[in-house]
């Protein structure tokens, strides 16, 4: 059986994890929820770190069974896992460590070379480095290689950027985009990001005291006004798109989704045709009654109100359907009374701001 099965059950004294989790086996998965929630519990469960009752079975092969009293010991379990802190061996240098991993697998379970992990990474001009002399970033990418060579058959990874400053996370974030395209083994991705979790995961589980409340699609659950995605400072719509032209002089990308064309600055030059995941931050998203002329907003897409819901004092969250699309816009409760806006009025959306997210 392809994907993961993961039927975890830890009973602490004030907590228990309860949960069956079945997950693609190819792509990133996101395990997102409050701090305290099992996140991190359901990674060492399924890397064999934690005693748990239940089962674990990775692309077909069994890893534990409590009911058949199977147990595999973590070393046994084919998987990377990387941590918010990169544990290197401080002795060895970068080539080195990343040696250490390879040696984990007998080379005829080998399917990720050296090479590849250090190109995957982009280790090339570090191999001979020692690790103190690797920055915070370097240094998890290093940790992310190591984890690679050896051949896993799940990469774990636990808020691998919490670590880093914001400039150190921007500088790391494009290797992990790289892996979710690059890889054809699955992740399971512990953040509480909404931010990292829009950019990374094809799939998405939300965790609440040791359960789960819901799973799906990022651009799906992020766009519920009843989830917590929706709420907060980074409350924002997933949009897939298509590529439809690339102005070079204006760095202008045009993009076509099922709610009209999008137009967004990237100084990135995207082929024609080439499918993008756009983010639009619910803030940068307002409502008009007309279109309006001589703006200097370059998205006004007719859509119509399927949601209204309060949100932070004074504000209000509305969802949108824009062709098919949802859309969240976050405007004050002043200008929704002043607009009488109702659900299924069909209003222009304005967008300021569009992002691209791989
Ligand atoms: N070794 C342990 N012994 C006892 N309780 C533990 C242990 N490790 C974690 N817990 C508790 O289990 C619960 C789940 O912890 P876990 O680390 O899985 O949460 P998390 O969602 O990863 O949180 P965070 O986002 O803060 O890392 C918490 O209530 C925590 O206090």
């Amino acid at each position: 059986m392809s994907g993961i099965h993961a039927r975890l059950l830890v009973s602490r004294p004030d907590f228990t994890l309860d949960v069956d989790l079945r997950l693609p086996g190819t792509g990133v998965t996101a395990l997102f929820g409050p701090s305290g929630c099992g996140k991190t519990t359901c990674l060492r469960a399924v890397a064999g770190l934690e005693r748990t009752e239940g089962r674990v079975q990775v692309n077909g092969e069994t890893w534990q069974d409590s009911a058949a009293g199977q147990w595999l010991p973590t070393h046994r379990r084919a998987l990377g896992y990387v941590f918010q802190e990169a544990s290197l061996f401080p002795h060895l240098d970068v080539r080195r460590n990343m040696e250490y991993g390879l040696r984990r697998q007998p080379p005829a379970r080998r399917h990720v070379s050296l090479e590849q992990a250090v190109e995957l990474l982009g280790l090339g001009a570090l191999l001979s480095r020692m690790p103190h002399t690797l920055s915070g970033g370097e240094r998890q990418r290093v940790a992310i290689a190591r984890a690679l060579a050896a051949s896993p058959r799940v990469l774990l990874m636990d808020e691998p950027l919490a670590a880093l400053d914001a400039a150190r996370k921007a500088e790391v974030m494009p290797y992990l985009e790289r892996l979710q395209r690059g890889l054809d083994i699955p992740v399971l991705y512990v953040s509480h990001s909404p931010d990292e979790v829009a950019r990374l995961a094809s799939h998405l589980v939300l965790l609440e005291n040791g359960r789960v409340v819901e799973q799906g699609t990022p651009a799906t659950l992020m766009a519920r006004l009843d989830l917590p995605f929706a709420h907060g400072d980074a409350a924002a719509a997933l949009v897939e798109a298509r590529v439809t032209a690339h102005d070079a002089r204006d760095h202008l990308l045009t993009a076509q989704f099922g709610g009209g064309l999008l137009r967004l600055v990237s100084s990135r030059a995207r082929a024609v045709g080439e499918r993008v995941r756009l983010r639009i931050p619910a803030r940068d998203v307002s409502i008009a009654l007309a279109q309006a002329q001589g703006s200097s907003i370059l998205n006004l897409l007719p859509a119509r109100i399927t949601t209204l819901a309060d949100d932070s004092p004074g504000q209000v969250l509305v969802r949108l359907d824009a062709g098919g699309t949802v859309l969240l816009a976050r405007i004050t409760r002043h200008s929704c009374t002043e607009l009488a806006l109702a659900e299924g009025q069909t209003v222009w959306a304005q967008v300021k701001g569009v992002a691209l997210v791989d």
